[in-house]
């Protein structure tokens, strides 16, 4: 894909396999500030944290938080998951998200990060309450979720429901190790975010 059709912050060789909000524009921003989440998988499992207090407060997400100075944004993905979850895990990079809250002249750019396999058991911390999702062909593509029914497995199905709205285009990539690259410009509508405008796309 030319590079001038991507959403600005993103480059390189993309194949789209979303988009939303065409009728808007893209909002401006004039800074980025670095952070990292990562995935942990295991066989049939994935880890989420409920995230207990600051932003995205209330939301299931992967582990992760801003990329201090002087550290690479993979020795910021690793500190921040034992940081919030206890745990160790060999993580490789996954994907790129680029992110805008309204009103914010700053972006997100989000390393994000995944694993498959960890050493430690995972434990709640102030910030975060680790459990663990199915990773079911229907839990992972948010139909239990969406029909309300849960998972074939004894875990529970992954709770898009409770998590950024984004994410149930990119993680399904993630889980099925494809690399992918995004954006998403959020709105407020009360007191949560939905997406106003949007671009996904796998890495060639
Ligand atoms: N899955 C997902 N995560 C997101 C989205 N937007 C977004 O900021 N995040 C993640 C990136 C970070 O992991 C986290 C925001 O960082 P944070 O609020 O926990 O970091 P913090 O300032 O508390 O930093 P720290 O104290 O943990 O270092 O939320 C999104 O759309 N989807």
């Amino acid at each position: 894909m030319d590079a001038t059709d991507l959403p600005p912050g993103l480059d390189g060789n993309l194949v789209e396999f979303v988009k939303g909000g065409c009728e808007f524009e893209w909002q401006s921003y004039t800074k980025t500030r670095f952070y990292t989440n990562a995935f942990v998988i295991n066989g049939n499992k994935l880890l989420l944290g409920f995230k207990k207090r600051g932003f995205g407060a209330n939301l299931y997400n992967g582990f992760g938080g801003k990329v201090e100075p002087g550290e690479t944004s993979a020795q910021a993905a690793a500190r921040e998951l034992k940081e919030e979850s206890g745990i160790d895990a060999p993580l490789e990079h996954a994907g790129v998200l680029i992110f805008l809250t309204e009103g914010t002249d700053w972006a997100f750019h989000i390393d994000v990060f995944s694993a498959h396999s960890h050493t430690g058991v995972p434990t709640e911390t102030d910030e975060m309450r680790p459990e663990w999702f199915s990773l079911t062909e229907d839990s992972l593509n948010g139909n239990d979720d969406r029909l309300g029914i849960s998972s074939s497995s004894d875990l529970p199905s992954i709770p898009y429901s409770k998590m950024w709205a984004d994410d149930i285009y990119w993680l399904p990539h993630l889980v099925e190790g494809k690399k992918f690259r995004g954006r998403a410009d959020m709105v407020k509508d009360g007191d949560q975010f939905i997406m106003r405008k949007f671009w996904f796309g796998a890495v060639c």
